[in-house]
């Protein structure tokens, strides 16, 4: 089998050392860093390194080709643009700080406040933020200029205003993302006080997706402070490149050069500002870096003796096979081996449940399937195959290039598995164009079909939906909408209700059976939970330690457990009396058969 590859980690866990590091090694991300330092620079030393004075006029050098002195020609009132561009570098880097400030300090603090502590709080500055965004900001702002004679810096506050609904909604979800996280309660346990939980925890997690939000910001806030004096809008005693713009449109068709220089300048930076926010943000959100071959554990001894679980189908037969799979993580304590040899297969149109306690290794069966482990963990096998082709040995990009396609995956936790910066249409039509080549059009209409398709009523609203704005039950529909929309051969759900309501958990599972059957895909489901193998499932592999203990019909399994474990599991499962009276309710509610 391949090596492991890297998840899909949201969390943005690499120190800021790691985290430049690896920046620096991006050849785009270092030309971008480097033309913004030089406009900084710029900005800086301004007064140190241009000719002239910007203000000072010469009514000889009015709109004067680029001469020996004059790099770069006169204006229309005959001042020298390469000193009024090296001034103008300060105005603009100087608005754009003040803009992302302000973003900054609005929303950063409301949206971890509302995800730390949700409740009123949450809801409340939700409403602020939601307010805010259908607000007609150029209105806003023509009034402030009006109001405060185009103070430049109070009009950037204001433009810093408008882009806090975005920092909100992102701190928002990343705060959502870690409060639950089994570090935060331990140090609830420990004691901390919620201040110190925020210091020490949250901030950490959001402040790297803040920079990177930082860095898009300005190129927007660049964009809006030229387009502002552009049009004559705050004060115009300093030279800025919007002013500087609007001298050389009116002079356009005869001295075009007077409209190049600020424009040009003005493209730069903000391209720079953009593809240094890209290249951040590949870094945090995805790590494809592969680690050294010696950071990771060794392979785990082949063990022919100690395979574990049934091969029922033949190869070609199968949806999935799995033969000896092992999964070793590296630990403080040594190498673990957390997966023992396990053999698996279902069939298309067949249901396989995962069935164990936390901890058995369900998980990581499933993860290294789909090639997803984390860094520090290894998987080996003497063969994987997917719809009856062996694919352990393929190249990682081919191997991933299965996932929505071949293999539709639907996760545990909902919101957490959606960008909080993407609406729910972006995130749904994009993979469908890139991994399925549809038009824009053809996208929007598939996505729109298939979330029908799932129960959502109303998709318009939801495509327009930003996650933070739907239910956890209606996520869930969206992933799977997601997992379904390139009609996979197999589904893989790990946990897949897990993290929702009684009736919503009963309601996804009648979804998953019912897309199951129409489309005919071969379902692997991880559950700890028998009651979700009774109602979905119609084979099972019983997990424990690492390895799969029994397999066998449903049926077969609940009538005549062969191991005291699952004899113990399906014991619990029943003994758990008020949540599984409450699914059986829920599908009788719905008109089904309830199986026990
Ligand atoms: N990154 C890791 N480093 C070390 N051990 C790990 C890592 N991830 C998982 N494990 C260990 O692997 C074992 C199996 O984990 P797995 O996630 O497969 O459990 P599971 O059966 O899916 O349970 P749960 O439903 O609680 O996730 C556990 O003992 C877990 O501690």
């Amino acid at each position: 089998m391949t090596d492991a590859a890297f998840p899909a980690d949201i969390t943005p866990s690499p120190g800021k050392q790691g985290l430049w590091a690896r920046y620096l090694r991006r050849p785009a991300g270092v030309a971008a860093l480097a033309v913004f330092l030089l406009v900084v620079l710029v900005g800086l030393f301004a007064p140190l390194i241009a000719p002239h004075d910007p203000n000072f006029v010469d009514f000889a050098l009015t709109q004067t080709p680029p001469a020996p002195g004059h790099l770069m020609g006169g204006d229309s009132a005959g001042r020298d643009i390469f000193s009024r561009l090296l001034f103008g570098a300060r105005t603009t880097l100087y608005g754009a700080a003040v803009a992302c400030l302000a973003g900054v300090a609005l929303g950063v603090p409301a949206g971890v406040a509302a995800g730390y502590f949700g409740g009123p709080a949450d809801r409340i500055c939700s409403w602020i933020s939601d307010a805010a965004q259908s607000v007609p900001g150029m209105i806003v702002l023509l009034i402030v200029a009006a109001g405060t004679g185009g103070d430049f810096t109070v009009l950037m506050v204001t433009v810093g205003a408008f882009m806090a609904p975005g920092y909100y909604r992102m701190s928002r979800s990343k705060t959502l993302a870690v409060r639950n996280e089994p570090y935060i309660d331990a140090a609830r346990v420990a004691g901390l006080t919620h201040t110190k939980i925020l210091y020490a925890h949250v901030l950490r997690a959001v402040h790297a997706p803040v920079i990177i939000q930082s860095a898009l910001t300005a190129g927007v806030a660049m964009g809006m402070q030229a387009g502002l004096q552009f049009l004559g809008i705050g004060t115009a005693s300093n030279p800025n490149w919007g002013q500087m713009m609007n001298d050389g449109f009116r002079t356009m068709l005869t001295h075009p050069l007077i409209l190049l220089w600020p424009s040009a300048a003005l493209g730069v930076t903000i391209a720079a500002l953009a593809f240094m926010g890209s290249t951040l943000g590949d870094l945090v959100s995805v790590r494809t870096e592969p680690v050294s071959r010696r950071a990771r554990p060794a392979a785990p001894p082949r063990d022919e003796g100690a395979r574990s679980g049934d091969l029922v189908h033949a190869v070609e037969d199968s949806a999935l096979r799995v033969e000896n799979l092992r999964v070793t993580y590296r630990t403080p304590d040594g190498d673990k081996q957390v997966v023992r040899g396990v053999c698996l297969d279902v069939a298309p149109g067949e249901v396989l449940g995962i069935v164990g306690e936390s901890g058995s290794g369900k998980s990581q069966t499933v993860f290294s399937t789909l090639d997803l482990l984390p860094a520090e963990g290894h998987s080996t096998a003497d063969g994987v195959w997917i719809a009856g082709r062996p694919v352990g040995d393929l190249p990682r990009a081919k191997r991933h290039a299965l996932l929505g396609t071949r293999i539709g995956y639907v996760p545990q936790e909902p919101m957490s598995n959606l960008d909080p910066c993407y609406t729910i249409g972006n995130q749904l039509v994009e993979p469908l164009r890139a991994v399925h080549e549809l038009s824009k059009d053809e996208a929007k209409e598939r996505a729109r079909a298939i979330l029908v398709r799932v129960g959502i009523t109303d998709p318009e609203r939801v495509l327009a939906s930003y996650p933070h704005q739907i239910s956890g039950g209606m996520a869930q529909r969206v992933l799977i909408a997601g997992a379904v929309a390139g009609n996979p051969s197999l589904l893989v759900a790990d946990e897949p209700t897990t993290a929702l309501d009684v009736t919503v958990q009963a309601e996804v599972l009648e979804l998953l059976r019912e897309l199951q059957q129409e489309y005919g895909m071969a379902l692997v489901i991880v559950t700890h939970n028998f009651g979700v193998v009774a109602d979905i499932c119609d084979r099972v592999a019983v997990m424990k330690d690492g390895k799969i203990i029994e397999t066998g019909p449903v049926d077969q399994i609940f009538t005549q457990p062969g191991d005291p474990y699952t004899a113990e599991l399906i014991h619990a499962s029943q003994d758990d009396t008020e949540s599984r009276a409450e699914l059986d309710a829920a599908w009788n509610k719905a008109g089904r058969t309830v199986r026990t």
